[in-house]
């Protein structure tokens, strides 16, 4: 078993432990929540892994050593692949957890171009020397785009390193081949590939680094039936990466007295997320994350039209989003029609480009602002309700009270000041959705939230098989 990026530096070994992985979770944070919000009862919802191939064959980036060694008995250097554990490097021959995509690039990589036979030896000789790491990073959907990323520990010659860089992305059939030394970045595609125009920072047209394209869908399936005059009506939200995988149709049935109505909306969601900054490695995680978000939308949208006694859904409701990446949920939840205005902040300006570039793709523009800021200074701001700067120093002309928070933090968690902001607008902010990978840190913040908000729903989902690392959703209301 592989340990990457678990919380607690353990692996476990079997599937089987997946559904005890998530039940000691569970125990462990429904009594936490119990001391929290006074005994108030929480259902926790969780989702373990149902099938082999969401517990192997789910990363889409991973990173690995390059070792050269000797063969103790013919002598010869054979390159091999490491990671890191307990801070040694360790051999690995496969890494099962990587998706068949980058399984299959590792294993010719290293036996055609690394380890190649004497007689075109030289093809690739710039390709492996000095080479000390590489990154293998491919889309959500493992059939679109693959980016490898060769780190050396000596500057390149970029000519020739490039001419060779080419030949590999064509034998390999990759999207890109980047080296990097020292500060220089060199970016190379197949010649047989569109050239996309790049500099020798590895940014391309739009200001963005290497990006890697995606699309999600969201299916909104919406079943009303009408009995003796009375119409109900429930919506439920699916997302998936392959729409071919389940049939979505609409329905028609009538008896005597009831009929219903089924119809179903499918909303393809674009995304360019760039290779070389944060994007959520696991999709199966990335995808069941954004369905239950859906979910309490939908069910916040709901609340809002009984609490306004309207007959008509009405998207009335803006949301304040925090920590937003490159846009991975806020251009998705802006084409739901659920939400009136979104404002994202993102500290990472690679991100900010991409969530930028990633709004105008899926033409949400008249719903969404992003602004580039660190997200404690920004609520710091928004609390005493001043206008918050950005960083280059201009004053952001955006209005600071929301009705739903949405918070997707590093493990560390949120910023006291992101809780002391919340805490302050209780009136106006009715709802926060906190993703987290902190187990320690999101019992921190919801102790410091727990004066105003209750958690109303949470949900687990498996973040990283093969380790103990959660994904924990939680829905929290004010009080
Ligand atoms: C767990 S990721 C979530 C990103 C996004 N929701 C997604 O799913 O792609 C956390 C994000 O928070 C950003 N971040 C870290 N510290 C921040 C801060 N102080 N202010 C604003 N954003 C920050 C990181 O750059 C990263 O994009």
């Amino acid at each position: 078993m592989h340990n990457c990026d678990d919380s607690d530096g353990n692996t476990y070994s079997t599937i089987r432990q997946s559904q005890e992985k998530f039940n000691q979770a569970a125990e462990r944070l429904s009594s936490r929540l119990a001391s929290i919000q006074q005994e108030k009862v929480v259902a926790i919802q969780s989702f373990p892994c149902q099938a082999n191939d969401e517990t192997e064959a789910y990363r889409c980036k991973c990173s690995f050593q390059i070792l050269q060694q000797r063969h103790p008995v013919n002598e010869e250097h054979r390159y091999q692949y490491a990671i890191r554990e307990e801070q040694r490097p360790v051999i690995i021959d496969t890494f099962p957890i990587a998706n068949r995509r980058i399984q299959s690039v590792m294993r010719q990589f290293r036996d055609d171009v690394l380890n190649t036979s004497a007689s075109n030896q030289d093809a690739f000789s710039l390709i492996r020397h000095n080479l000390t790491s590489c990154t293998l990073s491919t889309s959500w959907e493992h059939n679109m785009d693959c980016i490898l990323t060769l780190n050396y520990n000596q500057p390149i010659e970029v000519n020739e390193w490039k001419l060779q860089a080419r030949q590999l992305c064509s034998l390999l059939q990759l999207k890109e081949v980047n080296g990097r030394s020292k500060g220089l970045w060199v970016s190379a595609t197949s010649s047989s590939q569109q050239q996309q125009p790049l500099s020798d920072d590895g940014k391309n047209v739009h200001g963005i680094y290497n990006t890697l394209r995606d699309t999600v869908y969201m299916i909104r399936i919406r079943r009303q039936s009408i009995h003796c005059n009375d119409t109900h009506e429930i919506t439920r939200w699916e997302v998936t990466l392959n729409i071919h995988s389940k049939e979505y149709n609409d329905a028609n049935t009538a008896t005597n007295s009831r009929t219903s109505t089924t119809r179903t909306t499918v909303i393809p969601v674009l995304y360019e997320k760039p290779e070389t900054a944060f994007f959520h490695p696991n999709p199966n995680a990335m995808t069941k994350a954004l369905q239950w978000m859906l979910q309490r939308l939908q069910h916040i949208q709901q609340l809002s039209q009984q609490q306004q006694q309207q007959q008509a859904p009405s998207n009335t409701i803006s949301l304040l989003e925090l920590y937003c990446g490159c846009g991975a949920h806020t251009v998705a939840l802006a084409q739901t029609g659920l939400l009136q205005r979104i404002l994202a902040i993102e500290l990472d300006v690679r991100l900010v480009q991409a969530c930028q570039h990633n709004i105008a793709l899926n033409g949400v523009q008249d719903i969404v602002t992003v602004l580039s800021c660190d997200a404690g200074q920004f609520s710091k701001k928004a609390g005493s309700k001043k206008q918050p700067t950005s960083d280059d120093g201009s004053s952001m002309d955006v209005i600071t009270s929301f009705d739903i928070l949405l918070v997707d933090p590093p493990k560390q968690g949120l910023d006291m000041a992101v809780c002391d902001m919340a805490l302050q607008q209780e009136k106006t902010l009715q709802h926060i959705l906190y993703i987290s990978c902190g187990h320690q840190a999101l019992l921190r913040d919801l102790q410091r939230l727990s004066p105003r908000y209750e958690v109303v729903a949470c949900c687990q989902l498996d973040l990283f098989p093969g380790t103990y690392s959660i994904e924990t959703l939680v829905h929290l209301e004010s009080k």
